[in-house]
């Protein structure tokens, strides 16, 4: 009662009327960030009433003290479809001993092998994809759902070695369908504000029913993955055959399993790779989303992110090949302008608004000089954080030079003012993987097309989004057309 709040009727309307992330915190959380020495404020969601923190020191404070603030373990929803695919027993759920097993064996399947042929051999099926229907004539394209569907079929090839086929439509296969209706079902503000509606109550809402069924689908066939992963990993083993040449992340982490003599139950495994798509899929699809759409609004920086592209693709400065170049690791770090680019685009409009997982106060404590009590939730607000008006300058501008060398980010006294991917030892294990990932496909969108919003988009203004704390943009439209 001693925080402030933001309004308990007001936010839930916004939520379920589905207004922008973006006017939520214009509307509710604005007056707290301009309040002088305030660093956060109160507001229910699904685990009740949760104190949001959205200043660099106020976040830096909570993800750096893991024994006073550690994620929350219990939601009591684990029967909403949210829940089954997200809290199980994995990386991302755990907390102490056994979150650091789990890491330990992931780590080198993130850190090592990057499948960066992987996204641009993707990225070229997509440009076939696009030019077989299309031709040499501009288009318009749903780029939420291309890339939805382009990230898919990655994550799915680096997870477990599985082709969605979800780029070429026409033939994708079932599960594709089944992923996409259940990306649907899962993102219901309704059901995201109150999880006992989908758990007790799922009889009262036609098709929440058949929503969980597809679920159950789609777990079964994830299950008969791993346990065909294994049996082939034990056949290889006990024949001392060579390792295959391209190895997905299941495939790593059954192999460090049996290296660091620890365990992982089926389960477990299955868990992580649920949590892998989870968190790696639809975060990737809206950053690049997001991305691609302020480099339609500002053709200035879209021109100048290209002959950067092209600088490091085609250095043969008179003579540009007309076929499709797949940037190596190397070449990706000789980017540093996509780079700007990217990491502006990911604090306008960072994908994690707000924490999946909050965080629960373990004893009585004082978070910058505000008394919480044992047992409060706390979460960082990412969104709030990179728009406080106290901390960035003009904050609703998209402006990459921020993050240049000597720019507005390194003067920043904390660095904790940007992180979308969170901090400290619970920061994000793909945000390596997402980075590159970004780095392979814009350079090459950047060489294939140029690309416009179209004069009646509803994202003129601003990016228009859901509200859930996964930012995805709606009906994201732009149009394309071939340099080569
Ligand atoms: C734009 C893309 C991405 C964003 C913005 C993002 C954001 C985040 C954030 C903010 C966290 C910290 C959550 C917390 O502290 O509670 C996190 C954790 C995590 N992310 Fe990501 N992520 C992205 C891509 C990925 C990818 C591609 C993967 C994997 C394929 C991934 C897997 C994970 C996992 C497993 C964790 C939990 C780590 C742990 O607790 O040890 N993420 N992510």
């Amino acid at each position: 009662s001693h925080i402030p709040h933001v309004s308990l009727c007001k936010f839930i309307w916004m939520i379920v009327s589905g207004k922008p992330t973006r006017d939520i915190s214009l509307a509710l959380s604005m007056p707290h960030m301009k309040t002088p020495n305030c660093h956060m404020y109160s507001r229910f969601e699904r685990l009740g009433w949760t104190v949001h923190v959205f200043t660099p020191q106020a976040a830096k404070a909570v993800f750096l003290n893991n024994k006073i603030f550690p994620k929350v373990q219990n939601t009591g929803w684990d029967q909403s479809l949210a829940d089954k695919f997200l809290n199980g027993p994995n990386v991302m759920t755990h907390i102490g001993h056994r979150w650091r097993e789990h890491r330990s064996i992931i780590n080198p399947a993130f850190q090592n092998k990057l499948p960066i042929p992987l996204f641009g051999e993707t990225t070229c099926k997509m440009f076939q994809v696009l030019d077989r229907d299309h031709g040499n004539t501009a288009f318009e394209a749903d780029v939420g759902d291309l890339l939805f569907r382009w990230s898919l079929d990655i994550l799915g090839l680096a997870i477990f070695g599985f082709d969605f086929e979800g780029l070429t439509k026409d033939t994708a296969n079932p599960w594709t369908r089944i992923y996409k209706q259940f990306d649907t079902d899962v993102k219901k503000p309704l059901f995201a504000l109150f999880p006992a509606l989908d758990y007790q109550l799922r009889w009262l809402f036609p098709g929440r029913q058949t929503a969980h069924e597809n679920f159950d689908k789609f777990k079964a066939m994830l299950h008969e993955v791993i346990k065909t992963k294994r049996a082939h990993f034990l056949k290889r083993k006990a024949s001392s055959a060579p390792k295959p040449e391209r190895q997905d992340l299941l495939d790593l982490m059954i192999e460090s399993l049996d290296q660091e003599g620890t365990t992982m139950s089926d389960d477990e495994l299955y868990s992580n790779v649920c949590i892998f798509f989870a968190a790696g899929h639809d975060t990737t699809a809206s950053a690049l989303s997001f991305c691609l759409y302020y480099l339609a609004k500002y053709p200035a920086f879209q021109e100048q992110a290209r002959q950067e592209a092209l600088a490091v693709l085609c250095p043969d400065q008179g003579h540009e090949p007309n076929h499709d170049i797949k940037p190596t690791q190397e070449q990706t770090k000789r980017m540093p302008y996509i780079h700007q680019c990217i990491k502006e685009t990911l604090r306008m409009n960072g994908t994690v608004a707000s924490l999946v997982h909050p965080r629960v106060a373990t004893q009585d404590t004082v978070l910058m000089g505000t008394p919480i009590k044992k047992g409060t939730h706390v979460s960082v607000n990412i969104y709030d954080l990179h728009h406080n008006p106290s901390i960035w300058k003009d904050p609703e501008t998209f402006l990459p030079d921020r993050f240049a060398p000597g720019g507005e980010y390194e003067q920043q006294p904390l660095s904790t003012a940007w992180l979308p991917f969170g901090y400290g030892a619970r920061q994000c294990i793909g945000f390596k993987f997402n980075i590159a990932e970004q780095l392979v496909l814009l350079p090459m969108f950047l060489r294939k097309y140029t690309w416009r919003l179209p004069d009646n988009s509803m994202h003129q203004d601003h990016a228009i989004t859901n509200n859930i704390v996964v930012m995805n943009p709606l009906d994201m439209r732009l149009v394309f057309e071939r340099r080569y």
